[in-house]
């Protein structure tokens, strides 16, 4: 792509771990010679999505806490673009990562009001967990609406369910998805043309996509953020694993989203281990130590109906109390149920080549 094209921006949505920060590191990881620019935004204090993205490529911008559609207006917005579409950066796309409660609508009409030069809106593409579908729907029904403003649809985890639960959630969502392309992944694996392709501004530009008037103004309105709380969690002292595993076991329905790193001190000294929960599902992500990095566990906590204050205190009964805490010699057993096989990649992490982008430092 030339520089002298304006470059595109992709709105990357989906609701709460559908898979949207798994996609965006492997297309950092494929992107073979394409420059990609990435905003991310976390719902919650705690930067977890950055810290992921961030050891992939030198050109990401922070959007910070809250949901980018309310904590943010066009002209902020525009300050970023600045930033990531200077000749200097040299990037070919830019894609805004969404909090997992987005309303991606906003997004889209924030920046369809954009008034830098260098940069077009370059599409909306939408990350379903296949495993979750029903239920998202059921609890937010404005997913059906989120759907059918899309230009791409990524039916994820497909690995999740069995071949004919896979065929009916794709009839659905392609019935829902009026105008987007759908096509279903395992771990986010899309082939970047797909994205690129759909980005790249054409000869009428933006032709077939969403203009400003496609965007009814009426809908933040039941924006599902509002349900939601978030409890943001560091501790400085190890976690002992049986008690952080009983706490992870009882969760509550209502604890919807769990992600972050954890310490589990002298249990195992090399490495932190990323962890997810959505929904029922969790798993453990074992990685070296980045260095100099402080032995500290930083979990994000979202949910709706849920007990800030009673959480929090739970997870600081999850810490190693002192030394006469040690944990008992097969605590780890636990966690290791839930590393996942070989072939899993991880979220963020190995699993694929190196990332093949450049780095492009960019100060912000
Ligand atoms: N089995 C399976 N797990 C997946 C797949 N895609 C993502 N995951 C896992 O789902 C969890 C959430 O993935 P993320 O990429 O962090 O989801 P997200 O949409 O960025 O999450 P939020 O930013 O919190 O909304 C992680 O444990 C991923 O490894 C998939 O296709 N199959």
């Amino acid at each position: 792509m030339s520089s002298a094209q304006p470059i595109p921006v992709v709105v990357l949505a989906g609701f709460l771990g559908s898979g949207k920060t798994t996609l965006l590191n492997h297309l950092l990881r494929s992107a073979r010679g394409t420059r990609i620019g990435v905003m991310v935004n976390d719902f919650g204090s705690i930067e977890i999505d950055a810290m992921t993205v961030a050891g992939q490529v030198g050109s990401t911008v922070s959007l910070g806490n809250g949901c980018l559609c309310c904590a943010l207006d066009a002209s902020e917005l525009d300050s970023y673009l600045e930033t990531l579409t200077r000749p200097s950066a040299g990037l070919d796309v830019i894609v805004i990562e969404a909090s997992g409660l987005a309303e991606p609508q906003e997004l889209v009409r924030m920046v369809l009001a954009s008034d830098n030069g260098r940069a077009v809106y370059g599409g909306l593409v939408q990350v379903v967990d296949a495993a979750e579908y029903d239920a998202t729907r059921q609890r937010h029904p404005e997913t059906d609406r989120h759907l059918a403003i899309a230009d791409l649809v990524v039916v994820n985890k497909a690995d999740r369910v069995p071949a004919e639960e896979l065929r009916r959630v794709r009839a659905s969502v392609t019935a829902l998805a009026g105008r987007a392309a759908v096509v279903e992944a395992a771990h986010g694996r899309v082939d970047p043309e797909l994205l690129f392709e759909r980005a790249a501004p054409r000869d009428g530009a933006g032709e077939g996509q969403l203009s400003f008037d496609d965007l009814r103004e009426d809908e933040h309105a039941d924006h599902p953020h509002a349900a939601y709380d978030t409890v943001s969690f560091t501790a400085d002292r190890p976690m002992h694993p049986r008690r952080l595993l009983d706490f992870l076991d009882g969760r509550s329905e209502g604890l919807y989203r769990i992600k972050g790193f954890v310490d589990f001190g002298a249990a195992d000294p090399a490495n932190r281990y990323a962890v997810h929960a959505v929904g029922r599902f969790l798993r453990f992500y074992p990685e070296p130590w980045p260095e100099g990095e402080p032995r500290r566990t930083q979990l994000v906590l979202i949910g709706s109906g849920v007990d800030g204050a009673a959480l929090g205190a739970a997870l600081e009964g999850c810490r190693v109390a002192g030394p006469e805490d040690v944990p008992e010699e097969h605590s780890m057993w636990g966690v290791l149920r839930y590393v996942p096989e070989k072939g899993e990649p991880e979220p963020g992490g190995p699993g694929g080549s190196e990332p093949e982008t450049s780095e492009v430092p960019v100060e912000v």
